[in-house]
């Protein structure tokens, strides 16, 4: 079956109380599909980038214009009729007033609660991916001593960090399983998620909602491990790809700057990062040397958001 392009815009807007919406369609009686709910957006045609073909569609199906669109999230699915490769832009700013053209009825809905269904059936991974926040804290108790990171993530937590990376080379195992079951818990009490870097069994032991794979276990893993959070540290394409491939939720790639975390290793830099990315295969968290004030480079370039070690507990 032949690839079909597709480009398909999650547009956003700010609500009253100032927590991110975003824009649903619902498909039109006559089309395939009818009455589903779907991002707005449409087929990329000849000589078009899937950026350009974002742009026109939002046009003449909504009559807005497009001021900012980051590359997010590349996925495929194969329907009955076409096998289709969905190309998701994060439309962070857009301006003027919508008129729909084309679908039965629109909803502003926000990631923590649909209020409309069903969705295409490709879509619901995307649901999930727009649910991760833009922010990965990383721990790291063997450099600062197992109760000060306890104290910096409480105070994290307290501060609203709600995904969080348990990365712990160089605590021995009996302190690295303490510490882990103390984080778990502390994480859970503020309804954040956990991730155990490298340690499916002591994930699954300490009740954490999932399990980082570092690179080399990316390369030897058959398959997806089978708890509800799987995620992947990259650091070429062809390793977002292999995550995509396992089934990963998320990924971290880099580093885009040089870090203490690896000293000797360069920073690839926005540029290199971006190409690397184009529109990447699942989320991706942008890694090495960052804070909070790279998110909005880090966004443009392609990425969901940042993740951190020591800018995480800072503060
Ligand atoms: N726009 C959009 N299409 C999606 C989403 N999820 C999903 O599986 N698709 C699929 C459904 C279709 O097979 C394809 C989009 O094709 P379409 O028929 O809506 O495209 P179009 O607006 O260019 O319409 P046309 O050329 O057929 O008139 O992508 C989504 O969230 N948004």
């Amino acid at each position: 079956m032949k690839l079909t392009e597709v480009a398909a815009a999650v547009i956003e807007q700010r609500g009253a109380d100032g927590i991110t919406e975003f824009l649903l369609g619902q498909r039109a009686p006559g089309t395939f599909y009818p009455g589903f709910w779907e991002f707005p957006g449409g087929k990329v045609e000849a000589g078009e980038t899937p950026h350009d073909a974002l742009v026109r569609e939002l046009r003449e199906e909504l009559g807005i214009e497009v001021v900012r669109a980051d590359p997010w999230l590349r996925r495929q699915h194969v329907y009955e009729h076409a096998h289709v490769r969905l190309n998701f832009f994060r439309v962070r700013e857009w301006h003027g007033e919508l008129h729909d053209h084309v679908h039965s009825a629109l909803a502003w809905q926000r990631a923590d609660g649909l209020t409309v269904s069903p969705m295409l059936p490709a879509n619901a991974p995307v649901l999930a991916a727009l649910a991760l926040p833009d922010f990965y804290a990383i721990t790291h108790a063997g450099e600062i001593g197992i109760d000060a990171q306890l104290l910096a993530l409480a105070h994290a937590l307290e501060g609203g960090l709600k995904l969080v990376q348990l990365r712990e080379p160089k605590l021995d195992a009996p302190r690295r399983a303490a510490f882990v079951h103390a984080a778990v818990d502390l994480c859970h009490q503020y309804g954040a998620r956990v991730l155990v870097n490298g340690d499916l069994a002591l994930a699954e032991a300490a009740g954490a909602d999932g399990v980082h794979l570092p690179a080399v276990q990316l390369a030897a893993q058959t398959l997806r491990p089978d708890l509800p959070l799987v995620a992947a540290s990259c650091h070429s394409t062809a390793e977002l790809e292999r995550a995509a491939e396992l089934g990963c939720d998320f990924a971290v790639f880099g580093p885009v700057r040089a870090t203490a975390t690896h000293p000797g290793i360069a920073g690839i830099g926005w540029d290199n990062f971006a190409a690397a990315l184009a529109v990447p295969p699942l989320p991706t968290f942008a890694l090495g040397g960052l804070s909070r004030a790279d998110c909005d480079a880090a966004q443009r370039a392609g990425a969901h958001g940042i993740a951190a070690i020591r800018a995480a507990w800072e503060g």
